[in-house]
């Protein structure tokens, strides 16, 4: 059955006159107050005022109610954004991921069975995030598939890793690199087979850049990978040792995500390298830091950089695969091993076809997230006539030290497009309080709460002219928890959290025609309902239901 896209009119409350305008903190979580807790450390007397409303509560944002495997699961922006703008809670890539191993189905896929008989002839490569972290990757999937390409008749394997340190301890590397290692020792104790790490970096120097915010990023991860392009070690565990190493007679911490790329070699040189006919999987089941490496080898075209060899030899000709099919309307890549959830009807759908004109800003570090994601996973605009879209560049830095990112600047611009009075929704994303607290540096993650707030405010105001609605709330947890500690030693915590996030309304012309009675268990995906009563539309009736009564 076609769902109609047709929104009826809510009974009893037909919205207000002004816009109503959805901000999401991104990385702001709720945990209770201490000295990690940048959220709580921060003055922010205005956040402070809108969570403490009548018109506040929380929501959960990770494990099952947004998709997610287990409790365990930390929620992340993809599936954060997918729940917000689809109302409804979809098995996510890490579920469906499991479920396709578990069941097998993965390994009867054409796609599969098409790269395995690349790897029997060539080498089979296997590129992506290398942790557990289960927000891009799990290691557990690059295993599954390294034993069954090994029990299928492949001969040679060439495993290219990112260190995570973001979704795991920052220094963490090493655990990772030890039980891969462990794993791989067991295939090739078989006899006749040489699967081995052969190229790495931090995610957060090569290969896994994403809405094209560093090119050069995938660049450099290419010509490692590709052409054994990078500093040479005899192995995974010695570059990052040296490194670390170095870091530290430099005087700095060394942090995984930003460790540089390395390349594995022996007396003949790297010992990975891709060539015509090999077979190349991006294990990865996130899009946005995927989408890019991927175009970067499957587009015959590309012309972003080039991927000619040190000598001028043609990029090789190889069979891609990823996980997922990261985007399903440029279809990128064009194989995947796992079909990707099917997010269809979201809030923009609904909108667009009832003809409201909304808008969506943020920077490029998370600009995708409220357009892309927010879609359900689709680029670019559902309807050009009716939607704005704006991208303010980031700048290329280790966020800490720029707390305030683009902050002020995205308030700005969403302040114009609000007083236009073209708008009837508008969504944006404040960045800070999630790229600065993926740093682990608590005091510049304060600062970045505090730019936040000060930014609140003036939407408050502008949301109080209007006569509008502004609905406050977060996709995760991050800036929450910025340190863990055990025995008197403190450890940076980079990563997401397992908190609630907050949700709150202000209505300035609030008279009692609803309050916030969420149902049991409230989450994300409760949120577009509610936004769409605050519009004074009824949600589609297998949206999660409204956070608010009337
Ligand atoms: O930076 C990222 O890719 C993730 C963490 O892995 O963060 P977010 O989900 O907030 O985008
Ligand atoms: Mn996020
Ligand atoms: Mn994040």
């Amino acid at each position: 059955m076609v769902m109609s896209l047709h929104l009826d009119r809510h009974p009893s409350f037909s919205g207000r006159p002004g816009p109503v305008l959805l901000v999401i903190a991104d990385g702001v979580g709720v945990a209770p107050e201490g000295p990690s807790n940048a959220v709580t450390v921060a003055d922010t007397p205005h956040l402070d005022e809108l969570t403490e409303s009548e018109l506040a509560t929380q929501l959960a944002a990770h494990g099952p109610a947004v998709g997610l495997p287990t409790d365990d699961d930390m929620g992340n922006s993809e599936v954060g954004h997918n729940a917000l703008g689809a109302g409804r809670v979809f098995a996510q890539g890490a579920k469906l991921v499991n479920k396709a191993i578990e069941s097998g189905a993965i390994f009867e896929s054409k796609v599969w069975k098409g790269a395995v008989e690349h790897g029997r002839s060539a080498t089979m490569h296997f590129v992506g995030l290398h942790s557990d972290g289960n927000v891009h990757s799990h290691n557990e999937h690059l295993y599954a598939m390294l034993r069954h390409a090994a029990d299928e008749g492949v001969t040679s394997a060439a495993v290219h890793i990112l260190h995570d340190g973001r979704d795991v301890p920052s220094q963490s590397a090493l655990e990772y690199i030890e039980r891969t290692e462990q794993v791989l020792a067991e295939i090739n104790a078989a006899g006749g087979r040489n699967f081995r790490i052969a190229s790495g970096g931090g995610r957060m120097y090569i290969t896994m850049d994403r809405y094209e915010a560093d090119w050069p990023m995938v660049e450099r991860g290419y010509r490692a990978h590709v052409w054994g392009e990078g500093r040479r070690f005899s192995s995974a565990k010695q570059a990052v040792e040296t490194m670390y190493d170095e870091a530290r007679a430099g005087g700095k911490e060394p942090s995984d995500q930003y460790l540089r790329e390395f390349v594995v070699a022996d007396a003949n040189g790297p010992v990975g390298t891709v060539a015509d006919g090999d077979a190349v999987i991006v294990y990865n089941f996130r899009g946005d830091r995927a989408i890019e490496i991927s175009r970067a080898f499957e587009e015959d075209d590309f012309d972003v950089f080039s991927r000619q060899g040190p000598n001028g030899e043609n990029a090789p000709s190889v069979y891609f695969a990823g996980m997922l099919q990261y985007d399903g309307d440029a279809l990128v890549p064009k194989q995947y091993l796992v079909a990707p959830p099917s997010i269809d009807r979201t809030m923009s759908h609904y909108l667009c076809a009832e003809g409201v004109r909304s808008f969506a800003v943020s920077e490029t570090q998370k600009y995708g997230h409220v357009t892309y994601f927010w879609n359900g996973n689709r680029s670019g605009y559902i309807d050009e006539t009716l939607e704005t879209y704006v991208e303010i560049p980031s700048d290329n830095v280790e966020f800490d030290t720029t707390p305030a990112m683009k902050v002020r600047e995205i308030t700005d611009e969403v302040i114009d497009l609000l007083r236009s009075g073209e708008y009837d929704f508008g969504r944006l994303n404040f960045p800070s309080g999630d790229m600065v607290g993926h740093t682990g540096n608590l005091d510049a993650t304060v600062e970045a709460m505090a730019v936040i707030d000060e930014c609140m405010a003036k939407l408050v105001a502008v949301i109080d002219e209007l006569d509008g609605v502004l609905v406050y709330t977060a996709d995760h947890g991050n800036a929450d928890v910025m340190y863990t500690e055990k025995d008197g030693v403190r450890s940076p915590k980079t990563s997401h959290t397992l908190s609630p996030v907050p949700f709150a309304i202000h209505d300035p012309n609030y008279d009692g025609e609803y309050h916030v009675a969420p149902p049991a268990h409230p989450g994300l995906a409760n949120v577009a309902a509610t936004l769409l009563n605050l519009m004074g539309f009824e949600a589609p009736d297998d949206y999660e239901p409204s956070i608010i009564q009337f």
